[in-house]
């Protein structure tokens, strides 16, 4: 959903978040999609949070295909959903999207699906894409990533998404029953526009699987979380794959959830792992309470960058 057509969001209640720090991802695509949907129900069965099972499971940016702009066409997959287009499962070609359809399902959760490679029913271009299936195991949400990756630090590292990836044109949310969520990948961290905008829009958790690398990740990965977090005084996350030195690109790892006063509620280390993490509306509520900036905002000054849409 984009926020062009935002209702009021829903009322925010208490909910459970587990991340899946994604780890053996290779270049067999169904070995990548078998572990992931066995690693989701260990998750979804998991002890969780006071043994709790997760409301909403996410999943790591490009969790079915090596990462690297060689490796995008080759593992791409048509997803039959545009925001144009109304998607229909049952003429979806994609294996990815049937698998994690199949598995929210079967979890009766709602899944947040990482991203992967989608090549467009219309255009043949090739985007980075994230899905969101509900607890029916219903899409209910697409994000390409609006912002591509294209860095270049040298001796350290170069990275050219545009190459083989289109960027998306449209910021995207979800609506449950607990929350509505913001969608954003990785490099679209780096744009504060992007989550101010879901925030203003109602957003009280926004979610991105990322992978940042071992050079901007210990510098940037957790400082740009906790700025988007106090920034906008919502829940902030990001899921990544585990580290594999032995893959073309070496993940940070590190996948957290933070609150809407910065603090680092969930951390994982750099290998596979499952975190957990309660999402609480009290620390929501206490902190716009207490500093009031979403009340203060001068926009006799600057411009509110969430109008117009
Ligand atoms: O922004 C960064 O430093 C890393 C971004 C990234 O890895 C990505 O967009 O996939």
């Amino acid at each position: 959903m984009t926020f062009s057509s935002s209702s009021a969001p829903p009322t925010f209640k208490p909910f459970n978040l587990a991340l899946i720090q994604l780890g053996q991802i290779g270049p067999n695509k169904a070995d990548n999609l078998k572990h992931a949907r066995d690693i989701i129900l260990k998750a979804a069965a998991g002890q969780g949070v006071a043994g709790t099972k997760p409301d909403l499971i996410v999943l790591p940016e490009c969790f079915n295909s090596p990462y690297g702009h060689v490796h995008f066409p080759v593992y791409a997959e048509t997803i039959g959903y545009t925001p144009d287009h109304q998607f229909d499962v049952t003429k979806c070609e994609s294996e990815s999207v049937k698998m994690l359809s199949s598995v929210a399902q079967e979890a009766g959760v709602w899944l947040l699906g990482g991203s992967i490679p989608e090549r467009d029913i219309t255009d043949d271009k090739i985007y980075n894409t994230c899905t969101v299936y509900s607890p029916k195991g219903d899409l209910v949400a697409t994000h390409r990533k609006i912002h591509l990756f294209d860095i270049d630090i040298p001796g350290k590292i170069t990275f050219k998404e545009s190459e083989t990836l289109t960027g998306g044109t449209t910021m995207n949310y979800f609506d449950t029953e607990f929350a509505r969520i913001g969608l954003g990948i990785c490099y679209d961290v780096r744009f504060p526009e992007l989550a101010m905008t879901a925030a203003r829009k109602g957003c009280q958790v926004v979610i991105y699987p990322g992978a940042f690398n071992m050079t901007t990740g210990p510098l940037h990965w957790e400082l740009l979380q906790r700025a988007r977090a106090v920034d906008n005084q919502i829940y902030f996350s990001m899921c990544s794959p585990a580290r594999d030195t032995t893959a073309g690109y070496h993940a940070w790892g590190h996948s957290m959830v933070v609150d809407p006063m910065a603090v680092v509620i969930a951390e994982a280390g750099h290998e596979e792992e499952i975190v957990y993490a309660r999402i609480d509306p009290a620390t929501f509520h206490s902190a716009r309470a207490g500093i009031p900036v979403t009340t203060q905002r001068r926009f006799d000054v600057y411009p509110d960058v969430s109008k117009g849409l």
